[in-house]
């Protein structure tokens, strides 16, 4: 058995996006990232603390707007179009989830296509679809760089995906269906799931619940990735996937931690650089 380590790929990754910041920065141009956080979920606080980390370490513009969970829509849609028309910031991204008060999809919608580095806007989720995506969602794109980096060959694979949100796991099955996986998107509510979740040489598992995954819903040899973040009985972190259960049975998994999370941030960086590239080219022409 294989780990899929994360931290290790996105550390070797962290070393080119570095160069690309160089050479922004010869150019004049900062690649700017912006965070809008509401309230203190402790998760959230976590996340958000790493991004910030590795954005300053690759040498970003890096800016946190912290609101409190009382903080009303307008307010976040004030500094949203603030954002939309600010030049020094490449994208943003507004941390979820939000507190009940605020229309998700009304804040996503707000935010300028062009601005919106984790690509939930709908301009950006349809191009994904078609497969002409500039920007693509962290969690899934890195979860893909992860698999190209241990040679994971996709093509004519059977893929199965078992989750169904906008933020991993339907775009992760665009990501594996342009790769020419055959994709099944399966989710809590589908029949006979142990039986179609072991007919993946790939499966992607992404439900939110402990340790839901056992042997039994693994093919000999399969690819496994956990995209799970949860807490064990014992308040340890965890994946959805039961890592000692299934150990004996699968090729390669994913741990949690150490697997999908610190790829999904090294994802959010690179399409941030790919956007702060796109400004050089516009401000500076194609020299
Ligand atoms: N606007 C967004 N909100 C959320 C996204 C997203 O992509 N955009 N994804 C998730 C959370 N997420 C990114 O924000 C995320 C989850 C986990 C990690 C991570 O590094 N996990 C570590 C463990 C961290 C810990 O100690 O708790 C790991 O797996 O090793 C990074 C980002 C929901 N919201």
């Amino acid at each position: 058995m294989k780990l899929l380590d994360g931290k290790k790929v996105a550390s070797a990754l962290d070393e080119s996006m570095g160069k690309r910041v160089e050479e922004l920065k010869e150019q004049g141009i900062t690649p700017g990232l912006a965070v809008i956080l509401v309230g203190s979920n402790s998760a959230s606080s976590v996340y958000v603390r790493n991004k910030k980390r590795r954005a300053e370490k690759l040498g970003f513009d890096f800016q946190l707007i912290h609101y409190e969970d009382t903080v009303t829509e307008t307010e976040i849609l004030n500094k949203i179009d603030e954002l939309n028309n600010d030049d020094s910031i490449d994208g943003f991204i507004v941390q979820l989830p939000l507190p009940d008060q605020i229309d998700e999809d009304k804040i996503i919608q707000a935010i300028d296509p062009k601005k919106d580095v984790d690509g939930f806007s709908p301009i950006n989720v349809g191009n994904l679809w078609i497969g002409d995506s500039t920007i693509k969602p962290a969690t899934a794109d890195g979860i893909i760089k992860m698999l190209d980096y241990y040679d994971v060959k996709l093509k004519g694979k059977n893929a199965v995906v078992i989750g169904r949100s906008n933020i991993v796991g339907k775009p992760v099955a665009a990501l594996l269906l342009e790769r020419n996986a055959t994709v099944t998107i399966s989710h809590i509510f589908t029949k006979n799931l142990p039986e179609i979740a072991s007919r993946a040489d790939v499966l992607v598992v992404a439900i939110g619940d402990p340790k839901f995954i056992k042997a039994n819903y693994i093919k000999e040899g399969a690819v496994v990735v956990d995209v799970g973040m949860n807490h064990d009985e014992n308040g340890k972190l965890c994946g959805d996937v039961d890592f000692d259960d299934v150990l004996d049975k699968v090729s390669m998994i994913s741990p949690v931690p150490g697997g999908v999370g610190p790829m999904t941030i090294t994802s959010l960086m690179d399409m941030t650089i790919v956007l702060a590239e796109e400004r050089a080219k516009k401000v500076n022409g194609s020299k």
